[in-house]
């Protein structure tokens, strides 16, 4: 039995992709179609504005606007966590307060890029954030990306506090995550970060998952984290490995995320290119991602049957 933190926000978090017009503009409305896509998938919720959503390329205002909208529409369907993280500390803190005032159900935030941060600056960055609202912090530990690696002690320290209530650990250790977890206390959550490696993260503490491809195979990944629920590893693993040969075929793309959201758009969601310098699907990508989404299609249909099946079978 789960209680507390852990029980209201363990699950499958979407990290959304972002959601512009033709001109590259952030677009409300299709920021809103992107998210009501989504309600009915199964999942737990959204994580706005992190890596996928490109916050880091945006300007303040842009992911105010774009925070808005998905919460206007989904909020109370799908639970919303936000990634606050930017490069200042300052900007960090004006979306932190405009998280609270909007109605987010957490933040989160990388530490600042660029720069080779010590831990103590990334700790002031991160602690700043946490004392500017009083929504419950996820610290985003990426460590591939942003060069820095989040130390057990420094989580500790940090998950004393009772608004920092989990990490999402992107790193592809699933023995740091096991640490994480530990260090963390009975109501710590911890977010698997690498699709790739899901079922793995579960079985090594993880409650749930927030990632960049479940936008193109949420029900998967529902699936996928249902079968470890239920104890039903060799299942898991069998779908972990569809699931893996579809993130393989994905990232062959000039950008992971130009590639998503083409497959977004061949099911009627269009969300415009990724922001340059992430490069966009070529003319010659357009037939191997027609026949990628057929195939993710098809997988997606045979595990709801599957699911039904088990269904049918619980209930005889
Ligand atoms: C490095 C990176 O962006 N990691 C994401 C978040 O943890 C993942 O969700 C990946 O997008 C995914 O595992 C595909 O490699
Ligand atoms: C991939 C992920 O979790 C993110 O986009 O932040």
């Amino acid at each position: 039995m789960t209680t507390g933190l852990v029980a209201k926000f363990q699950g499958i978090y979407i990290a959304l992709y972002s959601a512009y017009d033709d001109n590259g503009e952030v677009s409300r409305e299709r920021a809103k179609k992107l998210a009501r896509h989504y309600a009915s998938t199964g999942v737990t919720g959204l994580y706005v504005g992190g890596s996928s959503g490109e916050g880091i390329l945006q300007s303040v205002e842009e992911r105010k606007v774009m925070l808005e909208a998905v919460l206007e529409e989904v909020k109370g369907e799908l639970k919303i966590i936000v990634h606050v993280g930017a490069n200042s500390t300052r900007d960090s803190v004006a979306l932190s307060r405009h998280a609270e005032q909007c109605g987010a159900d957490a933040i989160s935030a990388v530490p600042s890029i660029y720069y080779r941060m010590s831990e103590a600056a990334v700790e002031h960055h991160w602690q700043s954030m946490i004392d500017s609202s009083s929504l419950p912090f996820i610290i985003y530990n990426i460590p591939q990306t942003t060069g820095f690696n989040l130390s057990v002690p420094l989580l500790r320290k940090l998950a004393a506090q009772d608004k920092v209530v989990g990490v999402k650990m992107s790193g592809e250790s699933t023995f740091d995550l096991q640490q994480y977890k530990m260090a963390g206390g009975e109501d710590f959550l911890v977010f698997n970060g690498p699709d790739e490696q899901f079922l793995a993260g579960r079985i090594m503490g993880a409650d749930g998952g927030i990632g960049g491809t479940y936008g193109v195979m949420p029900e998967l990944f529902c699936t996928l984290d249902r079968l470890f629920g239920l104890g039903r590893i060799r299942e898991a693993q069998s779908l972990q490995n569809v699931i893996n040969d579809f993130i393989k075929r994905l990232l062959r793309y000039p950008s992971l995320y130009g590639a998503c959201k083409h497959i977004l758009q061949l099911r009627g969601v269009a969300t415009g290119e990724p922001r340059l310098p992430l490069l966009p699907v070529r003319p010659e990508d357009h037939a191997s991602l027609m026949e990628l989404n057929q195939d993710m299609i098809a997988a997606t249909a045979k595990y709801a049957q599957a699911s039904t099946m088990e269904g049918a079978q619980r209930h005889a």
